[in-house]
């Protein structure tokens, strides 16, 4: 696992999309060979696809030849409902940038068969390869996705029920009515994001301190489950100041160390 501290939750964003932007592109994508990026919700990534977009923007990445992937999306919200992470993702991403409509993916929470629903997105992702990096955020109990605490870090895309906690926590997108907040959601699982070839966690705000500790410093448990991550061959989460107050001086100190480390490299 490679921990970035960086400052702000504005500098996590931009971290973010220039790693993203800068594998891309090191990718080549073609349309015979796209690029496979795995996309969150929340605010968590608000800074990144801002930032991304100004990149692309500004001729420095195109997004012709990414496929993507969401991660989850509610059940029973209209694909138009301002909340549904359909609308999320075109209003704060897709409309502005290059990418094909056709190679965007998000669950259908409303598919007559879920199940199935399910299956196809897992097999679509396969037909691509996999999904070469999958972006992610995380709640304030450690859940990846919408993978609740207690889901099998063995887990393939399904409907979860969330928890309480989850909904009152996006009880704030939806006037603060947890009433409001849909009680099921589609997901990818834990076993699908650890079969991506990277991915790459946005971790920002003090009210995420304690889901940081038990990613980094906490055992793998389902009870938290991101921290399935420290057993991906490679996992990378860029946090700010605040979300790393409850870790270690010495863990915090000895990834600071390696990252002051890996510029000097890159200066030399
Ligand atoms: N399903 C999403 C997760 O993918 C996201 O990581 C989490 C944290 O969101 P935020 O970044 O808004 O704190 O919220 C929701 O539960």
């Amino acid at each position: 696992m490679r921990l970035i501290p960086v400052t702000s939750a504005q500098q996590v964003g931009a971290w973010a999309a220039n790693y993203i932007v800068a594998q891309i592109n090191a990718f080549k994508p073609t349309a015979k060979r796209p690029f496979v990026l795995g996309l969150p919700t929340g605010s968590s990534p608000l800074m990144m696809y801002g930032q991304l977009i100004k990149l692309h923007k500004a001729g420095k990445v195109s997004f012709k030849h990414v496929v993507t992937f969401n991660m989850d999306e509610y059940v029973g919200l209209p694909k138009d409902h301002p909340e549904s992470y359909h609308s999320f993702m075109y209003n704060n991403f897709f409309n502005h940038i290059d990418i094909n409509k056709k190679n965007i993916h998000i669950l259908d929470g409303n598919a007559k068969d879920i199940d199935e629903e399910c299956k196809k997105y897992e097999e679509k992702m396969l037909s691509y390869g996999g999904v070469k990096l999958f972006v992610g955020g995380v709640g304030q109990d450690g859940h990846i996705a919408f993978n609740e605490p207690g889901s099998s870090l063995a887990s393939r895309t399904r409907i979860k029920t969330l928890t309480m906690d989850t909904r009152i926590a996006n009880s704030r997108f939806f006037n603060n009515d947890v009433n409001k907040v849909p009680k099921y959601a589609l997901t990818v699982g834990v076993g699908t994001l650890m079969d991506a070839e990277e991915v790459l966690l946005l971790v920002s705000g003090h009210n995420k301190a304690l889901a940081l500790q038990m990613a980094v410093e906490g055992s793998v448990n389902h009870l938290w489950t991101v921290t399935a991550l420290q057993q991906h061959r490679k996992s990378i989460i860029v946090c700010d100041e605040p979300s790393t107050s409850e870790l270690k001086v010495k863990t915090l100190k000895y990834f600071q160390q390696l990252e002051a480390d890996n510029l000097k490299v890159k200066v030399l």
